[in-house]
């Protein structure tokens, strides 16, 4: 029995306890509504007779979350994500609700010229000028988009007259130090910056959000919520396609009416691991600029045309870093509009940075072994600054999680074979980690990647740190995690490296793989993608749209109404 039929199991014989008869009518439906919330679905549709049959099955299945099921229309939810997404479509409201104008229009209007001046800064320069007149905001676009590059200027914007506080937060940790570097380099971009400004900027220091609402273990209750909401002023939130409905509801939960939210992240990109797809209901749901709002914009963006700009979102579309001459850049884009043939003829038109073969695991691990030869050759010489520079050399990404086990057992054998690693020793110098679980005892958070290399007394395992570059982990204290030398790609997110090898299903092919997963697969890549799979399995990807279903747009444009009060 699969697992979510056992969970439906285990919850028919409660329900049998509630209402026998009613628990008997819903009894069919509980493995396929608990199969696709595992699918990060927040509920199932029903036909026409399907529904009729759920009506006549109260107090089980009820119209709001007073009943364990709720049914809506022809859609069945566990009132828990019902609830959920409810409440989180009110927190978003809540926050998107505050209106706090910019006092110097003058001076913001004479930025905005200044610090977007340069061609291909346009939408950049609107997704500025309009976070400024929403509190709560979402940034979207591919790698290399000027995300941060944004976000760095607005900020300078936002602390002419005082020094707000603001935080930043990642879902990872490792996304968290990415974010605060890359800022820190894009505020030493900026030109004419006070340098008081400057210094204010470049001390923030990203965080996951499990830290900064500093949630504790046993039960995870954050210190921060709707009683105690953080002292913030602005929060920066990066790729934030990563947070489910869940944290992002705690998250917002925990923030003062004043607080002003902004969200960047890749709407293109696969949604959390958990329920929730938060980016693509955000952007369904943006409605129009009303007029005011337009005659605002106006005045701050005098020359730009603003008639496609939409309520509290805004889309960056013109990547810096992987324009019309990159193959990662070109397939990434081809691989999103699901143009699947001319996304196959990329790896022709870029042989240098694209290629694709098939091979069988244990060929993929002999290669990668051969890929990783300066990791190990860091790894032999003790060099902890190289081996994680080279840790991001290769990594190969996989669909699914089977795979990812085998290559890495696999690679394994490969470390038998040169003698790095031992069958009987369950550690050895240069094993890759990754932490699956957070866990605040040894402020280890999912995501983060170590490397096991000598300390004092024997193996510890190593993680970068913004104060000591590197702080070692006992290996007893090591919390849940597995080998990284293969990863999924869900646990990749967050992440970049200079070449990935994607092994797409190498059993059994469904919608799991996605248009949405291969991309999120290309744009880890800095430098080189290789696809190990045939033509046919790409392009099913291509033609297979993520298809996840949530019904937080719909709350949320309801509840919208006319923001512009
Ligand atoms: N308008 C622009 N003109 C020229 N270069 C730019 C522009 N905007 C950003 N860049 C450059 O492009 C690169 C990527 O910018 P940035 O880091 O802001 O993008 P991002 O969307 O945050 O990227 P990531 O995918 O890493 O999150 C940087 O080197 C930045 O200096």
């Amino acid at each position: 029995m699969s697992d979510t039929a056992h969970i439906a199991d285990n919850v028919l014989s409660l329900l049998h306890h509630v209402h026998a008869p009613a628990a008997d009518c819903v009894a069919p439906f509980l493995p396929r509504l608990f199969a696709a919330l595992a699918d990060g679905h927040t509920f199932i549709y029903l036909n026409k007779e399907e529904t009729a049959q759920l009506a006549r099955a109260q107090p089980i299945v009820g119209a709001d979350a007073q009943s364990p099921l709720v049914l809506y229309r022809n859609r069945l939810f566990l009132a828990k994500f019902w609830q959920l997404e409810q409440h989180l479509a009110r927190e978003i409201h809540r926050l998107s609700h505050y209106r706090r104008l910019p006092e110097r229009w003058d001076f913001i209007q004479q930025q905005l010229q200044a610090w977007f001046a340069d061609s291909g800064s346009q939408d950049q320069q609107a997704a500025a000028a309009l976070t400024l007149l929403h509190n709560f905001m979402l940034i979207s676009g591919g790698p290399g988009t000027g995300k941060t590059t944004t976000v760095a200027k607005l900020l300078a914007l936002l602390c002419h007259d005082t020094l707000p506080r603001i935080a930043l937060a990642a879902p990872t940790g490792k996304a968290a130090a990415r974010m605060s570097e890359a800022l820190k380099n894009a505020v030493t971009r900026i030109d004419g910056l006070p340098e008081s400004t400057a210094a204010h900027l470049r001390q923030l220091n990203g965080q996951t959000v499990h830290r900064l609402l500093a949630l504790t273990p046993p039960q995870m209750l954050p210190e921060y919520d709707a009683d105690n909401r953080l002292p913030l002023d602005i929060l920066i939130v990066d790729e934030a396609s990563m947070l489910d409905l869940y944290l992002l509801h705690q998250l917002l939960q925990a923030l003062p009416n004043s607080c002003r939210v902004i969200l960047l992240g890749d709407e293109n990109q696969l949604p959390s691991v958990s329920a929730g797809a938060v980016l693509s209901a955000l952007m369904q749901s943006s409605a129009a600029l009303p007029e005011p709002m337009v005659r605002e914009l106006q005045q701050l963006l005098p020359s730009i045309q603003l008639r496609h700009l939409r309520q509290g979102t805004a889309k960056l579309t013109i990547s810096h870093r992987f324009g019309a001459e990159s193959g990662i850049g070109c397939l990434a884009r081809a691989v999103v509009s699901g143009e699947a043939e001319q996304a196959w003829q990329q790896f022709t038109q870029f042989p240098q940075t694209l290629s694709h073969h098939q091979h069988d695991i244990a060929h993929i691990a002999q290669q990668l072994y051969r890929a990783h030869q300066a990791y190990w050759q860091a790894i032999d010489d003790n060099h902890l600054d190289r081996a994680f520079a080279h840790q991001a050399d290769v990594l190969v990404l996989s669909a699914q999680r089977a795979d990812a086990h085998a290559l890495n057992q696999a690679y394994l054998q490969q470390l038998h074979q040169h003698r790095r690693a031992h069958p009987d020793q369950p550690w050895f110098k240069g094993q890759m980690l990754i932490i699956t679980r957070n866990d605040p005892s040894t402020q280890l958070y999912n995501g983060d990647v170590g490397i096991v290399l000598p300390h004092e007394y024997g193996l510890a395992a190593w993680f970068p740190d913004t104060a000591y570059r590197f702080r070692p982990i006992a290996l007893s204290r090591l919390p849940e995690h597995e080998n990284a030398f293969t990863l999924t790609v869900h646990k990749s997110q967050g992440s970049e490296y200079r070449e990935i090898w994607f092994l797409p299903p190498t059993q059994r092919q469904d919608d799991d793989f996605s248009r949405a997963l291969l991309y999120t697969a290309i744009t880890r890549a800095k430098e080189k993608f290789v696809y190990c799979g045939n033509k046919s399995s790409f392009q099913k990807a291509c033609n297979t749209p993520d298809k996840r279903r949530s019904a937080l747009n719909e709350w949320l444009t309801q509840i919208q109404g006319d923001l512009f009060v």
